[in-house]
């Protein structure tokens, strides 16, 4: 499959973001604490989600689609081990390893290993579940963690990881006494998590601040009947870059423009006019972009997964932007896929120099990943000619139909097979 675009376009209208990718891959794994049926609203048709319900059925979850409401029954849920398919194929695949853990007393998984974006070990994963009472062993390729019953500890994360603090979470939630993670990782998905739990029973505090406190409950949860995922903070960012870029005017709806702070003051600078409602963002832009400097920082900071939809803007900014990359060490393929369509970006170690340039050119590129797929999508938007983007599993890893949401804002923009 690829996306073929005709450019430059300029987009119009209104566009609804669909419920966060990030926030409903924990909250799947989540469903493995509760009996019954849990019932979800808001979620998303994405590659990942359904890989995520490939790893539940393996686990005997039973998960069935109503449009957006997934309903996932645990009634027959049993302890299987998860090959390297499942966790090669997605990451958050190893989020089911505090919960398992928690239910079961021993969960096995393949190490996930490396990926397109870096090496992303899991170690302060396993240091918390140690914390916790697990004992740990490493073999073959697959990691083996037991406990008879988790007990309650203080963990200090190393570095505010997001998986790390929902694994712990989710491990604490059945563990004996008081768990309390220190340096925690304040993304919105981790609220949302925290909120799906304890309308499951569980008694956790202080998600959205570094420090997390769970009181373990005795009984497995019970599943929760209604809970409706966030929106997609990213995907809202995505389509306010493409509206800035493009030098449209947008409205993006189904948002909460408190968790895109860091995005719209960006877009300020940058030279767009970015006015947020309750639950809506409006964007559009009357003078020419100009260069910005950013760098990616945990949240509230400016989130590594817009960085490279932000360099397909800063390509044809005016002056030179200093992006720099502070969670990944390796999440600049994007950039030589965006020198094919004439970007001049140059990589210092961590560093993007980019020198804006009046126009990029249609040309053949691959998606490396998700969100530098997401961004050569909007280099295509704006290029001058044909841009075909191969490769684009990995967009729809993360985005719902992007292609049509594109179309409706006046984008020539379809996927052929
Ligand atoms: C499904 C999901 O929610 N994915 C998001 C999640 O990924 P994910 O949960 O994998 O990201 P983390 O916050 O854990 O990773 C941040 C950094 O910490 C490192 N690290 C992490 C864990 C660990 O045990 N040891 C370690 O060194 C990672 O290699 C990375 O360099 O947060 C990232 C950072 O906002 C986002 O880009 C991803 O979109
Ligand atoms: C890196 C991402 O996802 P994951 O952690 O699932 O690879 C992302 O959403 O940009």
């Amino acid at each position: 499959m690829r996306l073929i675009i005709k450019g430059p376009n300029v987009l119009k209208g209104k566009i609804k973001v669909s419920g966060a990718k990030n926030a409903i891959l924990p909250i799947l794994c989540a469903c493995l604490l509760c009996d019954g049926e849990s019932v979800i609203h808001g979620v998303p048709q994405l590659g990942d989600v359904a890989v995520m319900g490939v790893v539940l059925r393996h686990l005997k979850v039973l998960c069935r689609r109503e449009g957006e409401t997934l309903k996932v029954d645990t009634s027959s849920l049993q302890l299987e081990e998860i090959p390297e398919e499942l966790t090669r194929r997605m990451r958050a695949s190893c989020l089911v390893m505090g919960p398992l853990l928690a239910r079961f007393g021993r969960v096995k998984i393949a190490a996930p290993g490396g990926c397109n974006i870096g090496a992303r070990p899991i170690d302060l994963h396993l240091k918390g579940l140690k914390a916790m009472g697990a004992k740990i062993t490493e073999r073959a390729g697959f990691i083996v963690a037991e406990a008879d019953r988790l007990r309650g500890a203080e963990i200090h994360l190393d570095l505010p990881s997001v998986g790390a603090t929902e694994n712990l979470m989710m491990a604490a939630v059945l563990a004996e006494g008081t768990t309390i993670i220190g340096n925690a990782a304040k993304e919105p998905e981790i609220v949302d998590l925290q909120n799906f739990l304890n309308r499951a029973g569980a008694r956790i505090r202080g998600a959205g601040t570094s420090t997390i406190r769970v009181e373990g409950v005795s009984k497995p949860l019970q599943a929760p009947k209604g809970h409706q995922v966030i929106p997609d903070r990213i995907e809202a960012g995505t389509h306010l870059i493409a509206a800035a870029l493009t030098g449209g005017e947008v409205e993006v709806e189904n948002v909460i423009p408190e968790h895109l702070e860091p995005l719209i003051a960006k877009l300020r600078e940058a030279g767009a006019e970015v006015e947020a409602g309750e639950d809506r963002i409006w964007v559009w832009r009357r003078k020419p972009l100009k260069a910005v400097d950013l760098r990616t920082m945990p949240y509230p900071g400016f989130p590594t997964d817009l960085q490279a939809p932000m360099c397909a803007l800063l390509s044809v900014a005016e002056g030179i932007s200093v992006v720099t990359e502070n969670i990944f060490e390796n999440r600049f393929r994007h950039v030589p896929e965006l020198q094919r369509m004439g970007a001049d970006i140059r990589i210092e170690g961590r560093t993007l120099i980019i020198k804006g340039v009046p126009q990029l050119v249609g040309a053949r590129v691959e998606a490396p990943d998700l969100r530098a797929g997401a961004a050569l999508v909007l280099a295509g938007l704006v290029a001058e000619n044909t841009t075909v983007v191969e490769r684009i599993e990995h967009i729809d890893r993360g985005y719902e139909k992007l292609e049509e949401k594109y179309r409706r804002l006046g984008a020539y923009i379809e996927r052929v097979g």
